[in-house]
């Protein structure tokens, strides 16, 4: 890797803080107001997001809420593509379609609208963190179901222990900033 990206990816781990047990014991959280809330490591976040897309053709950025959606939108501007939110249940107004999945703390489920994207379309789905990788999953088939194409996979963290990118549809680029 190029000695500048190193040290980007250096500067924008050290803004991102670990909260021990939070929201249950045992958990390590990864806490990323405080990136955002330093002007300079919210822009390189979003440079190093995009970086590895930029020469793709895609059509969506699927963001998963709620942190998925804080670069998610940029992420898509960026790449000449839409936005769309994958919400946890009861927040989007129309029709949908809905997965459950197991999170590192409980269950939970994600929803889409179900004219969100056109069958064919180029995605990539984009998250502040994969960890069990339950919820990237659960977002794959919904995109999947509505005969979307994921082209890429976009994390800002990536909590590899937890062997999250098995879950993910295969083949596909997983490109995480940070890798833990
Ligand atoms: O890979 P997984 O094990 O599925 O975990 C990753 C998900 O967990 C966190 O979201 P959370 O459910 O805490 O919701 P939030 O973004 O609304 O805070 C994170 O932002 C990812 O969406
Ligand atoms: N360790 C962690 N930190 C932040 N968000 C998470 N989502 C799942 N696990 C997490």
């Amino acid at each position: 890797m190029k000695k500048v990206e190193q040290s980007i990816k250096d500067f924008i781990s050290e803004t991102i803080r670990t909260i021990p047990d939070f929201p249950k014991e045992g958990i390590q959280f990864k806490d990323i107001t405080t990136l955002l809330q330093d002007k300079r490591a919210l822009e390189l976040t979003s440079y190093m997001l995009a970086q590895p897309f930029r020469h793709k053709s895609v059509d969506y950025v699927v963001g998963l809420e709620s942190r998925g959606f804080l670069f998610g939108t940029n992420l898509a501007q960026d790449l000449n593509a839409g936005f769309v939110p994958v919400r946890k249940p009861g927040k989007l107004p129309a029709k949908t379609l809905s997965e459950t999945y197991a999170l590192e703390y409980g269950e939970d489920q994600v929803e889409i609208h179900e004219d969100a994207i056109f069958e064919g379309a180029k995605v990539i789905i984009h998250d502040d963190l994969i960890a069990t990788g339950g919820t990237a999953s659960a977002a794959s088939k919904l995109i999947e179901r509505l005969g979307g194409v994921i082209v890429g996979y976009s994390f800002i963290i990536e909590l590899s222990f937890l062997n999250g990118r098995d879950q993910l549809t295969q083949n596909v680029p997983v490109e995480s900033i940070l890798i833990e």
